[in-house]
């Protein structure tokens, strides 16, 4: 494999110096470009693009063409982990993701099991032309939904308002939440691990859903599972070593706890202020994030205002580490004109950070 040109992000979540704040955006391939949607009406459908090596790998590929991300992020979805389970992953148009054999009875539950790997090989073949593709420009970052997260879909079938059947089954038979989420960290550490032999760089585990549940129950049914998942990483491959992000939307009052998995880096949504997440984990995680992403509708002026004030929440950088991202998935309705200003802004005002 060709050395890195560009290595800030790692250094950046190993808590390394670098010339300036590198950044890379959350869903940075998808509907707001334009050339993505052409890939897409050819591949058919969103499966249809994700189970195609050749066009994951393009449409990886065309956020870093437009713009100067230190980062490129495997073109997938969380939800292929409980496909490849058997429960029938649809993307119906305009309702996003649904579940054809949702978990509904005690039966399904007991029957679930860790999947063939096999069965998610596109993935990995994903990893591996986009590696090559990306000829050492910048890192590939591998992904996987949590435990919990991924339980949420499979439970209710679908997106969810109020978390009903989940939380359901969560107070009345916590025994079978906790078997499907033991199930869920076997199958997320290995195909996490299969990311990584196959050329992952850094890996983040999206607790989307975390921030729904009651103190001391994410503890319970999220973390203590994303720590199963983070205790049997590879942690060191090809040399170096493989960072881990643990971002839980919602989770900036559990920051302390999330610090103390074993990741190297927490990612926090735009309610989080970087300056007090940063004096309650001190500098033994870098922080990731996270700018609201409907700054990209502001204008010029706002989005340079904001990203300003996201790099001084941090502060000098010294001996931490800061990614800057999105505190959220980019909206479909985005301008990219929006984002080569954020870019630009990031880079240039970030310097002044970074000066010892
Ligand atoms: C909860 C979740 C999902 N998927 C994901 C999460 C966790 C992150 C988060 O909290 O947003 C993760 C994900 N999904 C996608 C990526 C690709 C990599 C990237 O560029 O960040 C990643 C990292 C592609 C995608 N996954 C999806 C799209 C849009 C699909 C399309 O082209 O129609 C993309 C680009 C579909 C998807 N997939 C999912 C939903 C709810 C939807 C529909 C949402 C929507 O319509 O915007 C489940």
């Amino acid at each position: 494999m060709p050395e890195l040109k560009n290595d800030t992000f790692l250094r950046a979540l190993l808590r390394q110096p670098v010339p300036c704040t590198p950044l890379w955006m959350m869903r940075q391939a998808g509907r707001y470009l334009p050339e993505y949607n052409q890939t897409r009406s050819q591949a058919g459908s969103f499966m249809g693009l994700a189970q195609n090596p050749e066009y994951a790998c393009e449409v990886t590929l065309q956020p870093l063409r437009r713009f100067d991300l230190d980062a490129a992020i495997l073109f997938s979805d969380i939800l292929t982990v409980p496909d490849a389970m058997g429960l029938g992953l649809q993307f119906v148009a305009g309702e996003g993701p649904r579940f054809e054999r949702p978990l509904r009875d005690e039966a399904a539950i007991q029957a679930l099991q860790a999947p063939d790997l096999e069965r998610l090989r596109y993935v990995f073949d994903a990893v591996s032309l986009i590696r090559r593709e990306l000829a050492g420009s910048v890192p590939l970052i591998g992904f996987s939904g949590s435990p919990w997260t991924l339980a949420c879909y499979m439970v209710e079938g679908a997106g969810s308002s109020d978390y009903r059947r989940i939380k359901t089954l969560l107070y009345s038979r916590p025994d079978l939440l906790h078997r499907i989420l033991s199930v869920n960290a076997q199958a997320v550490q290995a195909y996490l691990n299969a990311q990584i032999q196959a050329g992952a760089q850094a890996v983040m585990v999206f607790d989307s859903w975390g921030g729904v549940l009651a103190d001391g129950l994410f503890q319970q049914f999220s973390l203590a599972y994303t720590r199963q998942v983070l205790d049997g990483l590879i942690r060191e491959h090809e040399g170096r070593r493989v960072p881990v992000i643990v971002f839980t939307k919602g989770g900036g009052q559990w920051i302390e706890d999330i610090a103390a998995t074993g990741c190297d880096a927490v990612g926090l949504d735009w309610t989080a202020n970087l300056a007090a997440a940063r004096r309650r984990v001190g500098d033994r995680v870098a922080l990731q994030g996270n700018l609201d992403p409907m700054t990209l509708f502001g204008g010029e002026a706002a989005i340079r205002a904001e990203v300003r004030r996201v790099l001084a929440d941090f502060g000098p950088v010294g001996s931490g580490g800061h990614v800057f991202n999105l505190g959220h998935g980019i909206s479909q309705y985005t301008p990219p004109e929006a984002v080569s200003v954020l870019v630009d802004e990031v880079h240039a005002a970030s310097r002044a950070y970074h000066e010892s």
